[in-house]
């Protein structure tokens, strides 16, 4: 049965949602470091765009929204707490958003997490009817939430993505175990438990066992092949 406080909780919830204004769709993907967000949002992206083209559906990352630290020298940066709010431009990534809705492309900017600052160049991103948004904070910002239609939490177990964190940050981003084990204790697990975990309560779907997941990956490219025969 739907309850008066059902449907209050519901149009609570559905301020600031754009589906029925805005021609274009946003889907969040939040969650821990390392707990598949870009997996899941690449491979939603790469099986659509395989089967209806590249046309309608577009992917931002909240990393390339790390503040530009070109000024500071490389000791200065390697010190920095990148899973804190204040470490993005959130209000870019707002703008960025809020201009693909108005159907203006955007620059999103590039960023190298080896040198821990942006690059000189940006990447041109084309408006589109679908705009996935990947990153670790996405869910704690109230101004960004009320630019998600839908928004997707992956919860993969902690100990999962430390494993495969370790093993990324080696292989892919110029770390060593002994940064990676430091940076975790004193920054990445204390923020998971103090930003992300708790925001995993704006999530719509709640997505277990990571970017592999076969049925969340299919109910997400259910609901984008929908709304883009809309
Ligand atoms: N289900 C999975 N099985 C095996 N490896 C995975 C799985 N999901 C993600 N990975 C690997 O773990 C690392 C982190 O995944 P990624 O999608 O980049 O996480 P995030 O974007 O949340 O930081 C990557 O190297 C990725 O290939
Ligand atoms: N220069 C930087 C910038 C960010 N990080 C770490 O990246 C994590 C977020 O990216 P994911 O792809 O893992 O979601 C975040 O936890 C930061 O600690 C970094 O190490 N260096």
């Amino acid at each position: 049965m739907v309850t008066i406080k059902d449907n209050c909780a519901r149009s609570e919830k559905l301020k600031g949602k754009h589906t029925l204004v805005s021609k274009t769709t946003v889907i969040a993907i939040a969650g821990a470091s390392a707990s598949g967000k870009s997996l899941f949002a690449s491979t939603v992206y790469h099986e659509l765009v395989e089967e209806l083209g590249s046309d309608g559906i577009a992917i931002l990352a909240e990393d390339a929204y790390y503040r530009d630290q070109s000024h500071m020298t490389m000791e200065q940066r390697v010190l920095t707490n990148y899973d804190q709010p204040s470490a993005f431009e959130h209000d870019l990534l707002l703008q960025h958003i809020q201009q693909l809705r108005r159907e203006e492309g955007v620059d999103m900017p590039q960023y190298s997490h080896t040198t821990h600052t942006r690059l000189q160049e940006s990447i041109r991103v084309a408006p589109a009817k679908v705009i996935m948004v990947e990153g670790i904070l996405l869910l704690t910002d109230p101004a960004l939430r009320q630019e998600f239609d839908i928004a997707v939490f992956m919860d993969t177990p902690l100990d999962i993505c430390l494993l495969r964190r370790i093993k990324r940050d080696i292989e892919e981003r110029g770390r060593t175990l002994q940064s990676v084990t430091e940076q975790y204790e004193q920054y990445v697990r204390p923020a998971f438990f103090d930003h992300i975990f708790p925001s995993k309560q704006y999530a719509d779907l709640v997505v277990t066992r990571g970017g592999q997941n076969e049925i969340a990956i299919d109910i997400i490219k259910t609901k984008i092949r929908q709304l883009l025969a809309e």
